[in-house]
């Protein structure tokens, strides 16, 4: 008999109110992993460097609060996680598709609540189904290989507009995929730089607001690539060698992966529930993973002259959507105090954002032009045709620059 289906704001207040071992039971996979499983950059290189004979002082700084963790976004246990999502809203492939098939289709109802949200911005909504309690979804530039100031300033509002959002929700732990480096074609290296030095930048100006970043990353090549420039950025220098270093070597502490093998076991055992296909995001190993949803390099090709991003044709205002939708966007100014009962949750506080895109592309001022992003979207309308994201391990790296 098919599920009755649930009610997105009815589900957000009952799990809302959930203490955390009831809403564990909750959670589509049981293969979580909880903050503490998941060391910190210090803690990284401290157990490096007591194998070399150093301990570390234990501070309070930079370096005890971000953590590089290869895999899956949808199993980290943290306050929420940012989901790389399109203008829409309405789900796609990639982390989008990862996080909407975990999360449940009450994630996709109350995400086409919201109205879309514009390149750069962000929104929050309940995580439902998944173990993280909110996902902030945000719009990454399409890039297509092209950095410039327009590509480099909508990646670092992406991940100061999460940042606020989450600390506007009393938030404190954070996952971030590496946005717009799939689909969206922004060139790795370039990604990690914003992604680290804007992150690094608001917990060094807000050090009170976080307790833990994670940069979750799903592919080797992204991996290699945090690993190198974290060991430069998150340079450990409030720390008291307990012994001399070895003379002349000077070389930065390297770290171990934090891999889904290294927390495996503190989750074996635990009884798989749901209708979950086990695997589904699994990225495998050490390897490179190539997702189903995200095609071969030639399609990424085609479906980025698809996704042709035409600035001109589509610049248009942003619709203040707060008189013309207010009784479909429940976080419109006059419903604000209801809105506020309902979803503890605020949106971004100027919250204007793209008109959702309709089906039919009539209303969008996306960045994306309709007709491209009515394909990638329309696939994904009903919360069931989301394209289920199925890996197979591979050593193809990331894209390349
Ligand atoms: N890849 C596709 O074929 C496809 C199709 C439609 C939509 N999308 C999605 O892609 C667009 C956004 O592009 P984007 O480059 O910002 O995102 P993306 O294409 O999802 O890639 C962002 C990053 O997330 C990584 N990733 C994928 N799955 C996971 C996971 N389970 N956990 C952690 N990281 C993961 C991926 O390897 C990449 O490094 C949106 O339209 C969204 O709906 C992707």
């Amino acid at each position: 008999m098919s599920k009755k289906k649930k009610d997105w704001k009815t589900e957000k207040e009952r799990l809302m109110r959930l203490e955390l071992e009831e809403r564990r039971k909750e959670y589509r996979r049981q293969d979580f992993i909880s903050l503490d499983k998941i060391p910190t950059w210090r803690e990284e290189n401290g157990s490096n460097d007591k194998e070399e004979g150093k301990v570390l002082k234990s501070g309070r700084g930079i370096n005890d609060k971000v953590s590089l963790y290869k895999g899956d976004i949808t199993v980290l246990e943290v306050d929420a996680i940012v989901n790389a999502a399109n203008p829409s809203l309405l789900g796609g492939g990639g982390v989008d598709g990862c996080i909407h098939k975990a999360a449940g289709s009450c994630l996709y109802d109350e995400c086409h609540s919201l109205n879309g949200c514009d390149t750069g911005k962000a929104k929050i909504t309940c995580g439902y189904d998944l173990p993280a309690r909110y996902v902030i979804h945000t719009v990454g530039p399409v890039a297509r290989g092209h950095v410039g100031p327009t590509e480099k300033n909508d990646l670092t509002s992406c991940y100061q507009n999460s940042l606020r959002l989450l600390t506007e929700n009393n938030l404190s732990t954070v996952a971030f995929p590496c946005i717009s480096t799939g689909i969206y074609g922004f060139p790795n290296d370039p990604a990690a730089e914003i992604a680290l030095n804007t992150v690094k930048s608001w917990i060094e100006e807000n050090p009170d607001k976080i307790t833990r970043v994670i940069f979750c990353v799903f592919l080797e090549t992204d991996f290699g690539i945090y690993k190198k420039k974290m060991s430069v950025i998150f340079q450990d220098n409030d720390t008291e060698v307990a012994e001399e270093q070895p003379k002349g070597d000077d070389t930065p502490p390297s770290t171990k992966s934090t891999t889904m093998e290294d927390n495996e076991d503190s989750n074996k055992g635990k009884e798989e529930t749901g209708d979950d296909e086990e695997g589904d995001n699994d990225p495998g190993q050490n390897e490179d993973v190539e997702m189903e949803s995200q095609p071969p390099e030639e399609n990424i090709e085609n479906k980025e002259e698809d996704q042709e991003m035409t600035k001109d044709e589509n610049k248009e205002e942003d619709v203040d959507i707060t008189d013309k939708d207010e009784d479909k966007n429940p976080n419109s100014d006059k419903d604000a105090s209801k809105a506020e009962e309902e979803q503890p949750a605020t949106q971004t506080e100027d919250n204007t954002a793209t008109v959702e895109m309709e089906a039919d592309g009539s209303e969008n001022t996306g960045t994306i032009s309709a007709e491209d992003m009515k394909d990638v979207v329309e696939s994904s309308e009903e919360p069931n045709s989301i394209p289920t994201v199925s890996t197979q391990s591979k050593d193809s790296g990331g894209k390349k620059e």
